[in-house]
């Protein structure tokens, strides 16, 4: 973490912050290069300025594969649905995206996963970085036992962000997170007392405070009702002005309606073992995943014949 590339200088927001870079760049152009192949051959429809591209992702838990030979690409500014039966692999996948499978100890992580055309799994990359510039919003609502002032300003204090003011940052990532109206008068109660939805707009308040370029998402509207779903849903729609989001849901519909691509996941059994494993199926544009799917098993799950 000391050189600083005229690479870096580019999308990954390292300007912006004036970090040091967090990968080394050069790998991303085989997976770039793949990424491009499959646009000539007129494939699925890839993402034509993707964030994240991964290439030939696989995931270990001890010695189970849970994840096979993933290709993915993540399009700047879009959102990008990641759904399929359970145990397919779909939060394994998005943990992967800002290294928070590191935080598993019998998790192994192989094949490349290029942000901005940096490896992120590369020898010289901090973790830490990794996570204020790619947050993660999670299923349950997880506010710390701290102030709601405390919550938006936890992540910038504990990653020594340089800040003018604390304030207007707090602010401005509580009205970015659309909760700020319903919040401004009571700062510095605890944040426990809102309510369901409340707390996970906080929590993306807390993710969005760090400046990140992305947010992951894992199942965040899961524990709320549907009045504060479709806040939730209304606030992605927002959020992707700013932000690249990845978001893995249960709920179809809801992947219909706010994402642009999705990436259908299924679990299949390896030829070689018999051993069950979390695959890729199909990714592509969203309307054409719901409308005119080109696997058979995507058809039969979003029309809930399987899964
Ligand atoms: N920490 C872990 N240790 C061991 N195995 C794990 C771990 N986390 C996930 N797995 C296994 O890896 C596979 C993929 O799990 P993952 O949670 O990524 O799937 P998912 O599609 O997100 O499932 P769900 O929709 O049920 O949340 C499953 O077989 C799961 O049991």
């Amino acid at each position: 973490m000391t050189d600083q590339t005229e690479t870096d200088q580019t999308e990954s927001g390292l300007a912006r912050t004036a970090q040091p870079h967090i990968g080394r760049p050069g790998r991303h152009s085989a997976a770039s290069e793949t990424h491009h192949a499959a646009r000539d051959e007129g494939k699925a429809d890839v993402p034509p300025d993707p964030v994240f591209v991964t290439d030939k992702l696989n995931v270990y838990y001890g010695n189970f594969h849970a994840v096979t030979d993933v290709d993915l690409s993540f399009g700047k500014n879009e959102i990008t649905a990641l759904i399929g039966p359970s145990g397919c692999g779909k939060s394994t996948v998005l943990r992967c995206l800002n290294r928070m499978n590191d935080l598993i100890p019998t998790a192994r992580v192989e094949g490349t996963v290029s942000y901005h055309g940096h490896d992120i799994y590369g020898e010289r990359v901090d973790p830490i970085e990794v996570r204020r510039r790619i947050g993660m919003v999670f299923q349950k609502p997880n506010p710390f036992p701290k102030s709601i002032y405390d919550n938006v300003a936890y992540g910038p204090r504990v990653t020594g962000m340089k800040v003018d003011s604390m304030d207007d940052l707090v602010e401005s990532a509580l009205t970015g997170a659309a909760l700020w109206d319903e919040v401004k008068d009571k700062l510095k109660q605890n944040a426990n007392g809102l309510s369901g939805g409340q707390q996970q707009r906080l929590c993306i308040a807390r993710a969005i405070a760090t400046t990140p370029d992305v947010v992951l998402m894992d199942e965040p509207c899961s524990a709320l009702d549907p009045i504060a779903t479709l806040k939730i849903e209304e606030l992605m729609a927002e959020l992707r002005n700013r932000y690249t989001i990845v978001i893995v849901t249960h709920n179809m519909q809801q992947a219909a309606r706010v994402s642009d691509r999705t990436a259908f996941f299924s679990v299949q059994q390896k030829s070689e073992t018999g051993d069950r494993t979390g695959a890729l199926v199909e990714f592509d544009k969203t309307t054409k995943i719901f409308e005119s799917p080109s696997d058979r098993r995507t058809e039969d799950y979003i029309s809930g014949r399987f899964g």
